[in-house]
């Protein structure tokens, strides 16, 4: 299967919840229309067409046929916008980002009887324009070994992301350690090296409730001394005490320093995509305990948020490096804006 129909598949929830709001908001004040065969409307260059009403032609009702299947419009007007809206925010794309990108619809339109299709296709280009700026995979650096420090709350998916990017960059063929660095839950160090050995990376552990940044130096001191091309360094994610972990985050990148004084390279945040705007909070915070360098959002497969991250990238703009739509090694994906823009309108491709 392409990469758009899985990426499609996964994402039915969310597309299923926007093409379902938008065929009863066209439904509730919309005509059927049999359109002209010729038309099409573009979603950059919409066309002033009247489509013609749903009677078949003299010839068409001779001969007992029509052209085309009826299509239902309805005419853009300030109560269909405020459905819209109020359809977006319920996606979860957040107020402000739900009101601009109607507006961006509107503009122009006005009194245009637009179909579902129509729709969905200006709002995916809507959605595809916010987040082509933040599309970006995660940058690698050509100083090593590239330090990596994976942030978020706790079930958010990062054992998870950290086994998929490890696999990955194996794959890539470069050489990969695992610091499993909250020392504090014996699970998650135990699922971390289960996902080490399937990627077939070493994962560094450090006796319960150790220091975790002891155990980033001497994963750094490895890494070093190996020539690793990176290290992936697992964090706690216990917000319950802002303070502590806000302290912990801080020495561990004081501890790395030490060793080498541009690290780390990137510090991730990994974000449930089911939490929906509850991701936007996570984010607030974590930016203030950590240097939040990128995202990635995770279980984008079978949650009807998925517009949540429209919503990040419209208000804080920083790079969504990758998207894990599943439970499996490999269901981490490059983020690409285009076709996440589909998947999530339910366009066709
Ligand atoms: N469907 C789906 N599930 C995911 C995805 N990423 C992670 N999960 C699941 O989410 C759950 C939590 O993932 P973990 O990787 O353990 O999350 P964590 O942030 O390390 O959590 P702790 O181990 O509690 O610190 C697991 O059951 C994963 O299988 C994803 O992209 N899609």
């Amino acid at each position: 299967m392409s990469f758009f129909g899985k990426l499609k598949q996964r994402l039915t929830k969310s597309s299923s919840k926007l093409g379902e709001g938008l065929d009863s908001i066209v439904d509730e004040g919309g005509q059927a229309v049999v359109d002209a065969p010729a038309e099409s409307v573009v979603a950059d260059e919409p066309t002033q067409t009247e489509p013609a009403q749903a009677k078949p032609g003299i010839l068409g009702r001779l001969v007992g046929r029509t052209d085309a299947a009826p299509v239902v419009r309805r005419a853009l007007d300030d109560e269909m916008l405020e459905q819209l809206e109020e359809l977006l925010i319920s996606a979860d794309m957040g107020v402000d980002t739900a009101l601009r990108v109607t507006a961006n619809i509107a503009e122009g339109r006005f009194g245009r009887k637009l179909s579902v299709e129509e729709i969905k296709g200006l709002l995916a280009a809507e959605i595809a324009r916010i987040m082509e700026p933040v599309a970006r995979p995660l940058p690698i650096y050509p100083k090593v070994p590239q330090v990596v420090l994976v942030v978020g709350v706790n079930g958010s998916g990062k054992t998870t992301t950290i086994g998929k990017l490890a696999s990955q960059f194996r794959a890539a063929g470069k050489s990969v350690i695992i610091a499993a660095g909250d020392t504090f839950r014996a699970a998650a160090v135990e699922q971390l090296q289960v996902w080490g050995e399937r990627a077939g990376v070493p994962v560094l552990t450090a006796p319960e409730g150790s220091d975790p940044a002891s155990l980033a130096f001497d994963a750094m001191t490895k890494a070093e001394a190996e020539g690793a091309d990176l290290l992936l360094i697992d964090t706690a994610g216990r917000l319950q005490n802002r303070a502590d972990l806000m302290e912990e985050l801080a020495k561990i990148v004081r501890v790395i320093r030490k060793k080498d004084p541009s690290a780390p390279h990137n510090t991730l945040l990994v974000l449930d995509a089911t939490t929906g705007q509850n991701a936007l909070s996570q984010v607030e915070t974590f930016r203030k305990l950590a240097d939040v360098s990128g995202l990635i959002m995770t279980k984008l497969d079978g949650t009807a948020k998925g517009g949540v991250l429209v919503a990040l990238a419209d208000k804080f703009g920083l790079p969504i490096h990758a998207i894990g739509v599943g439970e499996q090694i490999d269901d981490l994906q490059a983020f690409d804006p285009e076709e996440f823009a589909k998947a999530l309108t339910g366009l066709d491709a």
